[in-house]
Parts: structure tokens; sequence; C-alpha cells
């Protein structure tokens, strides 16, 4: 079986209010996305990697001799991405087209999620079905539907509801015509499962572990530095 990693490295971290895209951050004495692919290649290494980036980056030249010291074997491959996420994970998609095969894993992972779990991953790769599946966890909070005035309109039901994360996994051919026909037809994705779903495929939700974060906010960054430091002493043990 062959795989490949897609990691979508070109948001410009809005929330995140920093002098320069939240990859690029510094999170316990790296950059946030060497961490994330470090951690990406440590976990599955057989898998190539394709990178988008912003058309306008001039933060990646650092980070690739940062990768290239920690992982000299690191076979990593870098294009332009767009203006939505989905854009950049097509963008990456289709630069992979001469080297992938449709029947190919692609494992999509934000850059901006550095906790990945090995036993997470582990799960999602056994547990995706011919169609594809995404790391998720259900909901833990009560969920809140608000008015214009920022009051409770209503409790919603959670019973159903997951909280979707990634690594999300399907087949490179199936993936990349769902996102072409989804993203033609003007529908929001907000990830790779919804293009699935939008052609009327029902991905498998995989249990995963709920401190694998996506650093959005400024409070996450401490957050991850904690966890990071966390998962580090596990591995010791
Ligand atoms: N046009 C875009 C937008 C996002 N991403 C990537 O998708 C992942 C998840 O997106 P998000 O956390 O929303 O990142 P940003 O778009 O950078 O953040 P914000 O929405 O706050 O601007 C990130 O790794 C981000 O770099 C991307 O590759 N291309
Ligand atoms: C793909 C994702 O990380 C799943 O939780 C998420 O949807 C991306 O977030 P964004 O802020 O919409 O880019």
């Amino acid at each position: 079986m062959n795989y490949w990693w897609v990691v979508p490295a070109a948001g410009i971290g809005q929330r995140m209010q920093a002098d320069r895209p939240k990859q690029y951050l510094e999170l316990a004495g790296r950059t946030l996305l060497a961490t994330t692919l470090l951690r990406c290649h440590q976990l599955l290494p057989q898998a190539r990697l394709v990178l988008a980036l912003h058309p306008d980056d001039r933060w990646w030249p650092a980070c690739r001799a940062e990768l290239e010291q920690a992982a000299p074997e690191l076979d990593l491959m870098t294009t332009q991405g767009g203006a939505e996420r989905a854009d950049s994970v097509l963008a990456a998609l289709d630069y992979l087209q001469p080297h992938a095969a449709a029947e190919d894993w692609v494992l999509v992972h934000d850059a901006a999620r550095p906790c990945l779990d090995a036993a997470d991953l582990k799960r999602l790769l056994q547990q995706a079905s011919p169609i594809g599946g995404l790391l998720a966890c259900p909901l833990a909070d009560t969920l809140k539907q608000a008015t214009a005035q920022q009051t409770v309109a209503r409790t919603l039901d959670r019973r159903h509801l997951w909280q979707a994360l990634t690594p999300q996994m399907f087949p490179y051919q199936a993936l990349r015509c769902a996102l072409q026909r989804a993203l033609a037809a003007g529908a929001t994705l907000t990830d790779e499962a919804s293009a699935l779903e939008w052609s009327g495929l029902e991905p498998q939700l995989v249990i995963g572990r709920r401190d694998n974060i996506k650093i959005t906010h400024p409070e996450d960054l401490a957050l991850a530095e904690f966890l990071l430091a966390q998962q580090k002493d596990r591995s010791c043990e």
C-alpha cells in the first residue's frame, strides 16, 4: 500500500494575530511547521510528503533548513496553495498527479496540528473504510445555537455530533475528483470529508484524542507546548 502525506500550510493565521503565519511561530524550540512535518515523518516514514505553501511565503527556506538538519532523509515536495484550505489540498493533489496512483492513500494533516499521537494514526490506518476516514471525537460540551444578539436560541442535541480532526485519509483519485466536483459546484468545504460527503459518500469516523489540537488562537500555543512535553515524557517511560 502506498501512502502520501499532504500538509496544507498556505494559511495566513488571521486568528492567531501574530507577526507571521502561525505555522512559522516557535513551539518548544522548533517552528510549528517543522514540528508537525517531523511528527508525520516519524509516524509514517514510508509516506512521501507534499506541502502546500502560500505564494508570498518568505519563511519556508529557513524552516526547510531546520528540517534538513533534523531529518536529512525526509522526502518532501512543495507546491503553491490556494485561497481556501480545500484549494490548497487540491493544488497538492494536482501536483502529485504524475507520481500518485489512483488507489494510493492520501493522509491530509493540518500544519497547525503538531500533537498527532502514534496510536491515533495506527487506529485510523486500521479502521478507515474503503471510502476513507478521519480522526474525530464526540462532542464533549453542551452546544448552544445563538441568536443574532448573542443570546441562546436553543440547546442542540449533541448525541450524534463529532468534532472533525486530522489526519483525514482517502484514496488519491476519489479525493481529487470529489474536491474538484464540490469546488466547481461552489460547495463550502472546511475539510476533506466534506468533499466526499458532497458526493454522497460516508467516510468512517475514527475516534481520536482530544489533545490533537489545531493551533488557532494565541492561547493554543502554550497548551501545545505542554502537550508535546507530556508526549515526550510518555515516550520515555
Ligand atoms: N488557504 C489556505 C488556508 C488554510 N490552509 C491550511 O489549513 C490548515 C488549517 O487551517 P486554519 O487553522 O484555519 O489556518 P489559517 O487559515 O492559517 O488560520 P485563520 O483561519 O485563522 O486565518 C492550516 O495548516 C493552514 O495553513 C491552507 O493550506 N490554505
Ligand atoms: C480540517 C479541520 O482541521 C478539521 O477540524 C478544520 O475544519 C480546518 O479548520 P479551518 O479553520 O476551517 O481551516
